[in-house]
């Protein structure tokens, strides 16, 4: 499991230490420089001519080869000798240096790139600056120039001249957009980042882009988007959540010292914990900040896997509501879902003529009422209108029925009233009361926006886009029920804890592919329905485990190229085998 703390857990966490005299900064900047050399490093034994990162033209105009330079501004450097493969010296590195720490960071780390060779720049864009660092930079012969001084078009040049540029403007001690100046400085770069595609030099964000909310992943202003982030002691939320992560390319935790289980519970003094099942979880979080990121291990810890003593019915009976007679594809979709994560049994409701389509293409699939241990409710229903009432072949009457049972108001199965469910799509319109933390719901952005509209929020789809853990959250607090928000990163809001997973390719932003999920959390759910209902802590990370091996599969019947949803619910066996054996 991955674990991004927030600003104030960092900041618990580094106070004791830095008290005791541990040298964490000069820890980080070492770090951050050894990771820039690696990258250099790499990126020159590459290329025959030497140091040049990214593609383009070398002086006498052939690709890869070194330049040449007539003159440079700000300052005033000779052109870089060519270099040999491999050869680190003479690489070009920008600093984009903030007033703080995290501009004291990327001082240091240049002063340990100026010692090996490389021909380092440094922008200082505030009048203040991280004495010590400015100085040992200085001394290691690093060129530093104000942003006051040579303003920022000559920045976005010597950016552009660059074979490598550091971001540490600000870390974990920023609030809300970058302010001018540095605010105006990057939103220049980030225009010519855009417009100069793979020429752009490559680009180190010190500890977190500079801009981004470190603890919500928002996005509220300029940032430069990162090739590599190389960050300190603990990751930051901000790095894990949409929209931000996807600004922060490849993330490098670096080890400065912080106690492995420095959680939130060890520094407040009341570390507790539960034990859930065969698997100790931390205590809840919900306060914390903190956000968590299934791997594949923990997947694998959680799975239901069959045993001998194992029978169809102990294995878990999903029950699927889904599909219309306009809309049947869906129904075929969540069930081949679910029977291809390996349900025990899988019971499909619906119009006559669905039925018979699922079972063309799944014969497995039971078509009858029956008893189930979970639900999967909605997909290919259109949304419910009570002034209309239902024109969905009964579809609705279903799914009304099936939430009495999720919320207790039915009582008749193994749970006791209480039936885990996913509710998707139009089921997602139909829901009159309050929610326990085993329903999950499965909306993307859009759907998102509109349940919350309907719980009296102004929001809408885009809104939902900037800040979507924050809204997962607001409706988890409003409807009691887990939150699945689907997206390149999904999030997952539930008692305790919250989740994002970023597992899938881009390509499975194709119809049908939430339904697949919706089918795969319901096997999920079904083969641990009563641990599910009896801690409300296991449905979040259930359905986390969920997207992750919906995710992979995808990637599976990707291979890097287009992929239809029934092929991810196809990919879904080969998944768990790997998940399993591992
Ligand atoms: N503590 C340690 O030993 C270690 C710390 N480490 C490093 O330190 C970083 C944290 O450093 P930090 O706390 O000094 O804050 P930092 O992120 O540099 O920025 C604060 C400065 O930015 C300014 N500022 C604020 N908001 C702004 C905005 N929107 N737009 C523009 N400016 C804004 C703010 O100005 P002010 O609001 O005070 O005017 C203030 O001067 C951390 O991420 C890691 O890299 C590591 O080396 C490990 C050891
Ligand atoms: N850009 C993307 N990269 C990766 N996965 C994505 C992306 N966009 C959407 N997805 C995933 O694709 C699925 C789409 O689901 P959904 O929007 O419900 O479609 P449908 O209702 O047609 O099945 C979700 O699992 C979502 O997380
Ligand atoms: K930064």
């Amino acid at each position: 499991m991955k674990d991004a703390w927030s600003s104030d857990e960092v900041r618990k966490a580094e106070e004791p230490l830095i008290a005791a005299g541990e040298p964490l900064m000069a820890r980080a900047a070492y770090a951050l420089a050894q990771a820039v050399l690696r990258e250099v490093a790499a990126r020159a034994a590459a290329r025959p001519g030497g140091v040049r990162l990214h593609g383009g033209l070398g002086s006498d105009g052939l690709p890869g080869t070194a330049r040449v330079r007539s003159g440079r501004t700000p300052g005033s450097r000779p052109g870089r000798p060519a270099a040999r493969r491999g050869d680190v010296r003479g690489a070009r590195v920008l600093l984009l240096v903030g007033p703080g720490n995290n501009g004291g960071d990327t001082l240091l780390a240049g002063a340990h790139l100026v010692r090996r060779g490389l021909d380092v720049t440094a922008v200082l864009a505030s009048a203040r600056a991280h004495e010590e660092g400015l100085a040992a930079f200085e001394a290691a012969g690093g060129h530093a120039v104000s942003l006051a001084d040579v303003r920022v078009p000559p920045v976005v040049r010597e950016a552009l001249d660059s074979d490598v540029v550091l971001d540490g403007l600000v870390g974990v001690g920023a609030r809300g957009a970058l302010r001018p100046p540095a605010g105006g400085l990057v939103r220049a770069l980030a225009e010519a980042q855009e417009a100069a595609g793979r020429r752009w030099p490559y680009t180190v964000a010190v500890d977190i882009p500079s801009g981004i909310g470190v603890d919500d992943g928002a996005v509220p202003g300029p940032v430069l988007r990162a090739d590599r982030t190389v960050t300190f002691g603990a990751l930051k939320a901000g790095l894990l959540l949409p929209p931000a992560a996807q600004l922060a390319g490849e993330v490098e935790l670096v080890d400065i010292g912080f106690p492995a289980d420095a959680g939130p519970d060890h520094w407040a003094g009341a570390a507790q914990r539960v034990t859930l099942g065969r698997h100790a979880m931390p205590g809840t979080d919900t306060g914390t900040g903190r956000v968590h990121r299934m791997e594949p291990a923990d997947v694998a810890a959680l799975w239901p896997a069959p045993t001998a003593r194992d029978h169809k019915y102990t294995r878990g009976v999903v029950g699927v509501i889904a599909g219309t007679s306009t809309y049947p594809g869906a129904a075929v979709l969540a069930t081949s879902g679910a029977v291809r994560t390996g349900a025990g049994m899988v019971r499909y409701l619906g119009p006559e003529d669905v039925g018979t389509r699922v079972l063309l293409a799944r014969p497995e699939v039971v078509v009858a009422g029956g008893r189930v241990q979970a639900w999967v409710l909605g997909p290919g229903i259109p949304a419910f209108d009570p002034e209309e009432g239902p024109d969905d072949d009964g579809q609705a009457r279903r799914v009304f029925g099936a939430l009495a049972a999720v919320t207790g108001v039915l009582s008749e199965d193994v749970t006791g009233g209480k039936m885990p469910a996913v509710i998707d799509a139009g089921a997602l319109t139909m829901l009159e009361h309050r929610l326990p933390a085993w329903a999950v719901l499965t909306p993307h952005a859009g759907e998102l926006a509109e349940l919350l509209q309907g719980l009296g929020h102004e929001v809408d789809r885009a809104a939902v886009e900037a800040r979507p853990l924050h809204w997962a959250r607001t409706a988890h607090q409003a409807t009691g029920a887990t939150v699945l928000l689907k997206g390149a990163i999904t999030v997952v809001a539930g008692p305790g804890a919250a989740y994002t997973q970023a597992d899938a390719p881009a390509w499975t932003a194709t119809a049908g592919a939430g339904d697949v999920l919706a089918g795969i959390l319901g096997t999920l759910l079904a083969g641990r329905s009563a641990d599910v209902v009896a801690d409300e802590t296991l449905a979040p990370r259930l359905a986390a485990a969920a997207v992750l091996v919906h995710g992979r599969a995808a990637a599976r019947a990707s291979a890097g190229g287009p992929v239809a949803a029934l092929e991810i619910a196809h990919a879904v066996p080969g998944v768990i085998a790997e998940l399993l054996g591992g």
